[in-house]
């Protein structure tokens, strides 16, 4: 194919000598392989998810969850945000290049990242027309989560849902946006910061090539920016933390271990996720 010019100018040299430029063909494999590890590793197909749409939960099923108390709202919702979260973890170990990262580097970018990409693949989750999501086997509105004591993360949860339904995005355009959102090389702990950078450029060329060939550039100024994503994880971290110190024993011995160590251990602490 036509020689790139270097996609990433501000690699410096020696990265630059060390790594040819990414052919086309090189990139559109990076577009399939993200793709194909994306369709493999959804809990659900959105095709499923959409034939759902149909099955919401009645006045008396919400009522039923009304009653729950919080502690088992609480520990019902870690158990599905962490068998979610191990879902995130294999589409990254299937990402090319991702695996090759040493064994530091991928814990510090699934710890900064999975929450990220939950958050976007909940979109395929959610149907904007009636303002609910598929959660438990049918879909649910806000007021389901009522128990859990914290209704303005589940609002800004809803919100985030609704802005990113808009866009339709793409089941490829999600798949890249995700690996865009794990491999991130600007975070602090990273050890090897040029193998990340390079994926992470061969990522926004995959990304950008993909959104050129379906014209569908206009996206990307629609896409939530890092901020608001940082912001909702933030908030859903404190909100775990708040429940940790007033529920210890409940998250200590009934929360998956996987969940505790992502999201209750302090940010910089080093725990192995695998
Ligand atoms: O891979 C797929 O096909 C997708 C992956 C993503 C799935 C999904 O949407 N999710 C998996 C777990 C989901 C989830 C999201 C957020 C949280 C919390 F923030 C809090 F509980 F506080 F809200 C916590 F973490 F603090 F507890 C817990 C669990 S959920 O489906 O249980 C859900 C909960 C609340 C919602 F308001 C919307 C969804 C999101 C849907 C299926």
């Amino acid at each position: 194919g036509s020689e790139q010019q270097n996609p990433c100018p501000d690699m410096n040299h020696h990265t630059f000598l060390e790594s040819a430029d990414p052919c086309m063909t090189e990139i559109e494999n990076l577009t399939q392989n993200v793709w194909k590890s994306h369709q493999e590793t959804c809990q659900f197909h959105v095709e499923d998810l959409q034939l759902l749409r149909g099955l919401i939960f009645t006045r008396e099923e919400v009522a039923i969850y009304h009653q729950k108390p919080m502690e088992e709202m609480w520990e019902r919702c870690a158990w599905r945000i962490t068998e979610a979260i191990q879902y995130v973890v294999e589409f990254a170990k299937r990402v090319d290049g991702f695996m090759t990262l040493c064994q530091n580097d991928q814990i510090v970018l699934l710890k900064a990242g999975a929450m990220e990409v939950i958050l976007v693949r909940m979109c395929r989750a959610f149907n904007c027309e009636n303002n609910t999501v598929f959660f438990e086997g049918k879909y649910a509105g806000p007021e389901i989560f009522h128990s859990l004591g914290c209704g303005d993360l589940i609002s800004s949860i809803f919100s985030f849902s609704q802005a990113l339904s808009e866009v339709q995005l793409t089941e490829q355009e999600i798949a890249l946006f995700s690996a865009l959102l794990l491999m991130n090389a600007n975070h602090p702990w990273i050890q090897e910061k040029g193998k990340v950078t390079r994926l992470q450029c061969d990522l926004t060329t995959a990304f950008k090539q993909l959104l050129k060939t379906h014209c569908r550039e206009g996206i990307l100024a629609k896409l939530p920016s890092k901020g608001r994503l940082r912001s909702l994880c933030q908030e859903h971290v404190n909100r775990v933390r708040l429940f940790r110190d007033s529920h210890p024993v409940i998250v200590h011995t009934l929360f998956p271990p996987l969940y505790q160590e992502l999201f209750s251990s302090d940010p910089d602490s080093q725990s192995i996720t695998q």
